[in-house]
């Protein structure tokens, strides 16, 4: 079986720890999404797999064997590098075939496979050129051939698109999808970029300094964040996060009171009374001049426009930090008295200490399960879709 399995796993330079206790397991076939800041350990955790860094403690896992020792040319891995790493003075061909010729692969095997990957990477008349002689799109096609064509069990990828445009990324980001659904290799993919992680991943790996925040599908980890990190990282504008008291069924924000709906008391009376977080994503602030029962009210400070909709920045009453509120239409004026509805099902509550997330209501991880169905995952091959492309934003899904 081509899975990967952290087992306790710290790398650290002398004092300075890198990844703490990473405990995964990344099944075999899937695409897995290692995503999160810059300097989090996402590179370091990609190259303990590969075999190019050390394990400082705990057991990585392939196949069922511990790898710890295992050289990384041993490990059948295929490895693509942000900066593509070619040959200069080989040819595109030559690149492409290198690895297979080291391997004393017979000759017409080498060709049936290079003719393969050449029409597939659409690389089709680039074979004898240098890659000094190509764009930048085309090297990072090279870079991914030289990878395909070794049909690997493990496929990992290091920012592989980082160098390209958006349009470019956009296109790549479908191949890579497509050469995945192809041979299904256990993918390994680092990324910064949220959409890139979210279209891409079938789950995400979400990774903060040195520790993993949080491994779920893209619809989870957008809709059921484990964290205040999670929340915020996922998502743009970022998530509210606005502190409350909790007492008693009511949740104070500032210094007005709402009544928490039945579905999440218990989530919230299995917790002391006290301090703990509310977050609101700024797409889910429903804005209307008339209250409800479940809303606060605030005063807009001022309006952004991003040409399709309009973002609204809120002083909440009596309380210190502002939120922001996504409309598409009618858009308040700044100085305008307002008031935010608070949809129970979009909410999210947090432990003010740990800044983790005190779960969600059954009601609301029945309804994300749902979303799940709809996801191709490593076991149900893009049921749902007929195997046409699928992409996860996590908050919708676009097919
Ligand atoms: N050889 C090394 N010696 C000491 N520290 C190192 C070494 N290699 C990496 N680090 C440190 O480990 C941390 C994690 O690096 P890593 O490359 O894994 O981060 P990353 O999440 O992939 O970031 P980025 O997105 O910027 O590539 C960084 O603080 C980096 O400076």
């Amino acid at each position: 079986m081509n899975n990967i399995v952290f087992e306790h796993v710290v790398k650290a330079y002398g004092k300075n720890v890198i990844v703490n206790n990473l405990n995964m397991e990344i099944r075999e076939g899937e695409r897995l999404i290692l995503l999160g800041p810059s300097g989090c350990g996402k590179s370091t955790t990609l190259r303990m797999i590969a075999g190019l860094e050390d394990i400082t403690s705990g057991s990585l896992h392939m196949r069922g064997q511990v790898v710890n020792n295992v050289a990384c040319g041993d490990r059948g891995v295929s490895m693509v590098f942000q900066n593509y790493a070619l040959f200069p003075h080989m040819t595109v061909k030559n690149n492409i075939i290198y690895g297979l010729k080291a391997h004393k692969m017979e000759a017409a095997e080498i060709n049936h496979r290079l003719e393969e990957v050449l029409e597939m990477l659409q690389l089709k008349g680039l074979e004898d050129r240098k890659p000094k002689d190509l764009s930048g799109g085309q090297r990072q096609r090279v870079a991914l051939a030289r990878a395909v064509v070794k049909r690997s069990d493990y496929f990992l990828l290091d920012e592989p698109l980082s160098n390209l445009d958006a349009q470019l990324r956009l296109r790549a980001r479908k191949e890579l999808v497509k050469i995945h659904e192809m041979y299904r290799p256990t993918m390994v993919y680092v990324t910064h970029d949220q959409i890139e992680a979210m279209t891409v991943g079938q789950r995400v790996a979400i990774m903060y300094r040195g520790n993993m925040e949080m491994l779920d599908t893209p619809s989870h980890v957008y809709n059921m964040p484990a964290s205040i990190f999670c929340a915020r990282f996922i998502g743009s504008p970022s998530m509210n996060i606005i502190s409350c008291q909790y007492e008693n069924g009511n949740l104070s924000i500032g210094d007005q009171m709402i009544r928490l709906e039945p579905m999440w008391r218990p989530i919230a009376d299995a917790c002391p009374s006290g301090k703990y977080c509310v977050g609101i994503r700024p797409e889910h602030a429903v804005l209307s001049s008339r209250p409800t029962e479940t809303s606060i009210c605030g005063t807009v400070k001022y309006v952004e426009d991003y040409g399709n909709r309009y973002g609204v920045y809120i002083d909440v009453k009596g309380e210190k930090s502002e939120l922001i509120a996504i409309c598409n239409d009618s858009v308040p004026r700044p100085g305008e008295n307002i008031f935010i509805n608070i949809d129970f099902r979009k909410l999210h509550l947090f432990d003010a200490q740990s800044e983790k997330s005190l779960g969600y209501p059954e009601e609301i991880r029945r309804l994300n399960a749902a979303l799940d169905f709809f996801m191709p995952d490593a076991q149900n091959k893009n049921q749902k879709t007929g195997g046409k492309y699928h992409e996860s934003f996590g908050q919708y899904q676009c097919v």
